[in-house]
């Protein structure tokens, strides 16, 4: 469904020269599938990230989700493809003078949806994800934990088939982590949304991950099974990280 064929970035640095985040890089990614991307701090998970909704752009290769070539299109069929994938940041990037429902509506606006459906489909969001009675509040007036979920029902608002997380719960403690990641299983499993998450948290990806890509200075090294909360990676790199873990 999410296919990365031979994608690669590079960063230009102060001095001219070149510096590759991320190497020509192969990767499918199945429909459903709760996918992570690891590797150490500097690996390009973020950039491989930002490479699935062209947030930045390729330098080769090509991003196919659904089986369009996202590379290959014009601004305007980008901003339309650009609605299937939802996106769930670190530091949340709510809309401080917005309320929590209008955070979530915000999406539906830009996509221009009939004012009339907005509601509706804002109030489900909030439902799915808990939120129900904090829709007049503003994003000052949260936790973390709820302010992330806001993050997740706007995500979801456009009824996405991908959700790209960047380190979704690396700002939360270990029990509000676990009440994030528990909404955005559910999420996978009721709606059937692909998630790719990056994350330098091990128990997040044995958690939640069916598979996960392991990244080392912008390589893929390798993808491993994630089998019953148990990471099955073989390389050097991937024993490492889970022995630190
Ligand atoms: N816009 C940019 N311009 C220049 N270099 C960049 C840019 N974005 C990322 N890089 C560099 O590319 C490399 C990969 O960055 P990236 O953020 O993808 O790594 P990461 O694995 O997500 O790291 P972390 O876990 O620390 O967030 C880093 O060395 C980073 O400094």
């Amino acid at each position: 469904m999410i296919i990365l064929d031979n994608i690669s970035k590079k960063y230009q640095n102060r001095d001219k020269s070149w510096f590759t985040a991320v190497e020509p890089t192969h990767l499918t990614i199945e429909q459903g599938e709760i996918f992570g991307l690891m590797g150490y701090s500097g690996a390009g998970k973020s950039t491989l990230l930002r490479l699935i909704n062209l947030l930045e752009r390729p330098d080769t290769g090509k991003v196919l989700i659904d089986k369009q070539d996202l590379t290959a299109m014009n601004e305007a069929q980008l901003r339309q493809a650009r609605q299937q994938i939802g996106m769930v940041f670190q530091q949340f990037n709510l809309l401080s003078n917005r309320t929590v429902a209008e955070n979530v509506a915000f999406p539906l606006e830009i996509a221009g949806w009939q004012p009339e459906k907005i509601a509706p489909r804002v109030a489900e969001c909030l439902e799915i994800v808990g939120l129900t009675e904090r829709a007049g509040h503003y994003p000052a007036q949260l936790s973390g934990g709820q302010k992330q979920r806001v993050g997740i029902a706007r995500a979801l608002a456009p009824n996405p088939s991908v959700i790209l997380a960047d380190e979704p719960t690396s700002a939360l403690d270990p029990i509000t982590t676990r009440s994030v990641l528990a909404c955005l299983k559910e999420i996978n499993e009721r709606f059937n949304v692909t998630i790719v998450m990056v994350t330098h948290e091990m128990s997040v990806i044995r958690k939640l991950c069916h598979r996960t890509a392991l990244l080392h200075q912008g390589k893929l090294l390798e993808v491993a099974e994630v089998k019953d909360g148990v990471i099955l990676a073989q390389s050097e790199i991937g024993q490492e990280l889970l022995r630190d873990d």
